[in-house]
């Protein structure tokens, strides 16, 4: 029988991937109008618990069992990001409740969530023996978040709209469209450091991308480029893009001041 459809019926091979850390990022919106309710001093020990609360998180980080990132959000959607990676979802769901229960969140508004896992693809083969035991690949995998001045986060999947279907391509097709995508990435080393989650079947895009600058232009220019490449031209969907600066515990006071 003729098919009607420019799809190939075949089944595509699913490329592995290797998974590292678990990655919660919690968007809130700071109600400024009710903490300007609250008296001075209530307010300064609010923050104080906060800040004992990010140097749990230090520490954590210090024996290199996870580690996490404060940034404020500039514009509507947000005020504040808190992205935290552990090995375990229970780990990560410990440090939502800690934090939920912090008396400063009575005050920060919950607007946006994502979870995901620290991803690599293989379409460049995962190298000799257990990639989980390469010292490059465990960086990867189980990343110090650095401390850059930016962030950019934005939640994309690969299109499969009939004719522009991501999953219906050759592996190798897509290893060569994704050659493409790692050779642009490249030439912004040094000034981008990216962390790709996967995040089907956790959240509602297939991966959460976050990025981290010193020069914030550098996410105009590589999401820019990367619309050209075919990868992203033809089967990249984005949601919605989130952008801020670095916030130090130690600024947190001056932060909620009134
Ligand atoms: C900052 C630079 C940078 C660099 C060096 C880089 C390199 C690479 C390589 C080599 C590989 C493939 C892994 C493998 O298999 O070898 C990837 C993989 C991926 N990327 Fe990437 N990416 C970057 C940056 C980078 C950006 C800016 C984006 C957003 C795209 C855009 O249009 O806004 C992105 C997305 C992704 C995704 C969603 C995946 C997984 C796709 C899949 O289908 O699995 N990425 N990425």
């Amino acid at each position: 029988m003729q098919h009607q459809s420019s799809e190939p019926t075949v089944t595509q091979q699913a490329a592995e991937t290797l998974d590292g850390w678990y990655t919660f990022h919690d968007f809130r919106r700071i109600d400024w109008s009710r903490l300007k309710q609250v008296e001075a001093t209530v307010r300064t020990k609010m923050v104080h618990e906060f800040q004992a609360f990010l140097s749990e998180l230090a520490q954590v980080e210090e024996q290199k069992e996870g580690s996490h990132a404060l940034y404020t959000i500039i514009g509507q959607k947000a005020d504040l990001v808190l992205m935290v990676l552990r090995p375990t979802m229970e780990d990560i769901q410990a440090v939502e409740v800690k934090m939920q229960k912090l008396d400063l969140y009575d005050y920060l508004i919950p607007t946006y969530s994502y979870v995901s896992v620290v991803e690599l693809g293989t379409y460049r083969g995962s190298g000799e023996g257990n990639p989980y035991e390469n010292p490059y690949v465990r960086d990867r995998l189980y990343p110090i978040l650095p401390k850059s001045k930016h962030i950019c986060f934005y939640p994309m999947s690969k299109s499969r709209r009939d004719g522009d279907n991501w999953y219906t391509l050759s592996m190798e097709k897509r290893k060569e469209l994704m050659y493409r995508h790692g050779m642009i990435g490249r030439s912004y080393a040094g000034k981008i450091q990216q962390i790709i989650g996967g995040s089907t079947g956790f959240d509602d895009w297939e991966w959460g991308v976050t990025l981290f600058a010193n020069d914030i232009l550098q996410f105009k220019k590589i999401v820019y480029e990367m619309r050209f490449d075919e990868v992203s031209a033809k089967y990249g969907e984005f949601g919605e893009f989130f952008i801020g600066n670095r916030l130090e515990s130690t600024d947190l006071e001056a932060h909620f001041a009134l």
